[in-house]
């Protein structure tokens, strides 16, 4: 098991300050997102590819090696970075993953999220290798939707679920199911999601994810997020907020559900603490910007991760931004 937040001697603020990585908006990033392959088992009608170019899912051999994948991490946890999101495609193709997660240095946390249907078979070892928790794609629980959202083959759906068990059986917890919201499909789902996420008792929670329509044939589908939020907030006995997004938490009925709302939501972004990593070993300074992408594939020791981890973090700018600043970024 992997040692967290090992007691370190107390350091002079200016010690602080060199140790950190913040970009010029005052956004400190402590969080790496490492995209461990394009390739996937599913084709989600909202898929966005964690923002790499259309279908530019690559092969095997672009993908990074453990190593490198180890040392980004290393370089970057020297700067505060303590917490790691691995995710794909599906990360679970990697056979190498347990391998990922055991060279990885101490971290306060280290997740993955999964589509799950490979997630029954992998969960203790991922758990034993170091995984801290999972999240898991779950937009419907009608089979016929699920199959129609992610283009899943019949029976998906079951091993899904016995993946989300094994998880928590495994201590992955709290597992959150992440529920992207389409209007028409799946927007009449939320309560029964609800209900099937109690008996869990807080092993398990539910995530909303408001759609990103990247592709207009996809605007259809968008629900009204802030009516929802706003009428999550009048059911809710709690609300919580996130540091990562400013996302609001709603404990309703004793039930724990996270809205994550990135549309036109400038607060989002001003609060975005984690830096990207694509599959083939490039940082990559905003989901979605594709054209300020550093290659760190070909770096050869640690100094050179660390320049170049500054350099993308130099490049990091909120994707919306309040209008106010919009217009101040234009006098300038
Ligand atoms: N625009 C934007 N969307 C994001 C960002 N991070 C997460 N999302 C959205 O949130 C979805 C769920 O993200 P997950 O990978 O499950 O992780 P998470 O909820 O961000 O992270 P944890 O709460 O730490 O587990 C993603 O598929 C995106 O749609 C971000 O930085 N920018
Ligand atoms: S499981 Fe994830 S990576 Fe695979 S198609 Fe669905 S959204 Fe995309
Ligand atoms: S700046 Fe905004 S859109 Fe870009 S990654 Fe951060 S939260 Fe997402």
């Amino acid at each position: 098991m992997k040692q967290k937040n090992p007691e370190k001697a107390p350091e002079t603020a200016e010690e602080n300050s060199k140790k950190i990585l913040e970009d010029s908006y005052g956004r400190r990033v402590t969080g790496l997102r490492i995209s461990i392959t394009d390739r996937c088992n599913l084709s989600c009608m909202y898929c966005h590819n964690e923002g790499a170019d259309c279908c530019a899912r690559g092969p095997v051999g672009n993908e990074m090696k453990p190593e490198l994948i180890c040392g980004i991490v290393r370089e970057a946890a020297k700067f505060g970075v303590n917490k790691i999101k691995f995710s794909g495609g599906e990360p679970l193709f990697r056979k190498d993953f347990e391998e990922i997660l055991s060279c990885l240095p101490p971290l306060k946390e280290v997740s993955a999220t999964t589509n799950g249907i490979l997630l029954e078979k992998r969960a203790r070892t991922l758990k034993a290798a170091g995984l801290d928790r999972v999240n898991v794609s779950l937009d419907s629980l009608v089979p016929e939707k699920y199959e129609r959202i992610t283009g899943a083959s019949p029976g998906s759906l079951e091993k899904v679920i016995r993946g989300i068990d094994s998880a928590v059986e495994a201590g992955l917890t709290p597992v959150k199911l992440n529920m992207v919201l389409l209007k028409g499909i799946n927007d009449d789902e939320i309560d029964s999601m609800m209900e099937f996420v109690r008996p869990y008792k807080g092993m398990v929670i539910l995530q909303l994810i408001e759609l990103m329509d990247i592709d207009p044939r996809l605007s259809k589908y968008m629900i009204n997020s802030k009516a929802l939020e706003k009428s999550l907030a009048e059911r809710a006995s709690e609300v919580k907020v996130r540091h990562l997004h400013h996302r609001r938490k709603y404990i309703i009925d004793g039930v724990e559900v996270e809205f994550v709302r990135p549309m036109d939501n400038s607060e989002f972004c001003a609060y975005c603490s984690r830096l990207r990593v694509t599959a083939d070993g490039k940082f990559k300074p905003c989901l979605l910007v594709n054209d300020n992408l550093v290659d760190v594939m070909g770096a050869k020791n640690s100094e050179e991760i660390e320049k170049l981890l500054k350099l993308a973090v130099s490049r990091r700018k909120p994707y919306c931004m309040p209008v106010s600043t919009l217009e101040q970024e234009e006098k300038a």
